[in-house]
């Protein structure tokens, strides 16, 4: 059976869907690294939130793992190319907590802007003072958006209405997108220089690690106040204390912090600092649609195989899913014949799709392709790493979609090309959803791929298939089909054979003397 463990905190609907689904959950909060290490190999699934690491020790004894599942938004938790290199699908949950996550960016400039939870404290201890807790009003005031993404761009909808000016550094945001947002699209260094609130909102990356810096701090405004309801390590948390002391920050508002639980930290203590259990997503709204999605998307993916918000392969929708299921066998099986005949480097790759595949989401086709291809070749290998393996090893790959007419209604071609030759093989669907291959290297035959198949390219000669056959029977060979080939009379040749066990080498040394043969080769699909 399908099992899933639910390692986070995550609402109860998770579990619930995924068991009316049919697939086992498991809810186990709170194991440490070295308990979930030792039993990840039990599950098919992993859903996480962000106080579970799914780091490369944990991801490498996951044996039978094919999902994880981040009920959330960063997926810096999950050591992606860790679980790209082991075939597994990681996807998470945009937008879910995008709007709980903005409020909450808001609910802390308030905080930071009128000293709410220094002053809750004063008058909850009886000292009514008035004066200590003179704030600023927001009206007016300049807002630095860094990162105006999902939730940054909710943000900038909401400090609008507070009558604020918005300004935003995202190297990736198009001026018409901040045109629709009314938001001013700066450098990082006028932002700094002109906000008089900084709040935080790109994901942790090697480009935003410590991007506010003593340097950064430097260039702010005196007396800028900074929210940071991202990542902790956005932040030089030294730094900060250092320009809270001096004054130069005013304010600081932190949900996350570089060491999480923060069960203490170095800026804490200060009354200048406003802190959070990182709670911008702990509304019970966002985590029952987190919670919903993820556990609908890991059951699509375990059940149908499709795929959504994955952040290391193509998506396949539910509606795609049944459709590409034919097409995926058909580039599987071309992928893998061309690999088992692929024995020098390979160098290039190249897959061609006419008719109605052209019209396909292709993506995926082609990462099953290549799997199908680098599976003969390598450990361990599927349609979600056979892309990376690809690229780490300069397999160069190209993906053509033509729209010229085809002689059949679909076509899948594969193009292999290795330090010695090139090699295509093409392959349609018959009646809609059975492969079959209907060229290798020019030559038109018409085959289905059987579990065991003899692969024999010959000089069509008279007599070759007669010697073949009496062999083949002679070795108690029994043969479930016979396909041929060939590119005109005594020319090139081939013949696929299908055969209810392999051959082994002893036979196929003795098929290679039959006189007129260039190789034979067992394969298996
Ligand atoms: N405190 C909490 O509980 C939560 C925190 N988060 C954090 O918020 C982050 C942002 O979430 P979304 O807005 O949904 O992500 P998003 O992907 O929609 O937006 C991130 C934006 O950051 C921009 N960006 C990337 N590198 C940048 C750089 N060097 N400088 C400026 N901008 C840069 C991107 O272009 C993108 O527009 C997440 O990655 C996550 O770490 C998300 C949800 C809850
Ligand atoms: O699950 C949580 O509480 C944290 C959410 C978060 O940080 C995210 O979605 O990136």
């Amino acid at each position: 059976m399908t099992r899933v463990l639910i390692a986070d905190d995550l609402s109860p609907r998770a579990a619930e869907i995924f068991r009316e689904r049919g697939i086992e959950a498991d809810v186990k909060v709170g194991l440490s690294p070295a308990e979930l290490e030792s039993i990840i190999a039990g599950y098919d699934g992993l859903a996480v939130r962000s106080a579970t690491k799914a780091t490369a020790k944990i991801i490498a004894a996951a044996t039978r793992l094919k999902v994880i599942g981040r009920a959330g938004i960063g997926v810096d938790n999950v050591d992606i190319p860790a679980a790209t290199q082991r075939g597994i699908v990681v996807m998470n949950t945009p937008h879910g907590n995008s709007v709980t996550t903005a409020e909450h960016a808001i609910a802390m400039m308030f905080a930071l802007a009128r000293q709410i939870p220094a002053a809750d404290l004063s008058t909850q201890a009886g000292k009514w003072e008035k004066s200590r807790f003179v704030g600023v009003e927001l009206m007016g005031k300049v807002l630095g958006i860094v990162g105006c993404g999902n939730i940054g761009s909710i943000v900038a909808d909401r400090a609008q209405g507070l009558k604020m000016k918005v300004i935003a550094f995202d190297p990736y945001l198009s001026d018409d997108r901040a045109k629709d947002l009314n938001v001013e699209k700066v450098s990082l260094d006028q932002l700094f220089a002109r906000a008089d609130f900084i709040t935080l909102h790109t994901p942790l990356t090697d480009g935003t690690r410590h991007m506010i810096n003593a340097g950064a701090i430097a260039k702010m405004k005196p007396g800028v106040r900074i929210i940071n309801c991202a990542r902790g390590e956005l932040v030089v948390e030294e730094d900060l204390k250092a320009a809270l002391a001096s004054g130069q920050v005013a304010g600081l508002a932190l949900d996350v912090f570089a060491v999480e639980p923060a069960k203490s930290n170095l800026l804490f203590g200060s009354d200048k600092l406003v802190a959070t259990p990182h709670l911008g997503a702990s509304t019970a709204e966002a985590q029952e649609k987190v919670a919903l999605q993820v556990a609908e998307q890991m059951a699509d993916f375990l059940l149908t195989g499709a795929v959504t918000n994955a952040l290391n392969m193509p998506s396949v929708t539910a509606e795609e899913a049944p459709r590409l299921r034919p097409y995926m066998a058909l580039a599987q099986q071309l992928g893998s014949f061309a690999g088992q005949m692929t024995h020098s480097g390979l160098k290039a790759v190249k897959i061609e799709y006419e008719g109605h595949a052209a019209e396909l989401n292709t993506r995926p086709l082609t990462a099953v392709a290549l799997a199908g291809l680098l599976g003969p070749l390598l450990d361990s290998v599927n349609m979600v790493n056979a892309p990376v393996i690809a690229r780490e090893r300069n397999i160069e790959v190209s993906e053509i979609k033509h729209s010229r007419p085809s002689d059949y209604q679909t076509l899948i071609r594969l193009t292999v090309t290795t330090d010695r030759q090139s090699r295509d093989v093409a392959g349609t669907l018959f009646g809609g959803d059975k492969p079959r291959l209907v060229q290798i290297k020019g030559i038109a035959v018409e085959a289905e791929l059987g579990h065991h198949m003899l692969y024999v390219t010959n000089r069509d000669k008279p007599g070759f298939i007669g010697r073949l056959g009496t062999l083949l029977g002679a070795e108690g060979v029994n043969i479930a089909t016979f396909h041929l080939g060939r590119s005109g009379p005594g020319e090139d040749a081939i013949a696929l054979i299908e055969v209810d066990e392999r051959l082994d080498d002893a036979l196929l040394a003795r098929i290679r003397q039959i006189p007129d043969v260039v190789q034979a080769t067992a394969l298996s699909f």
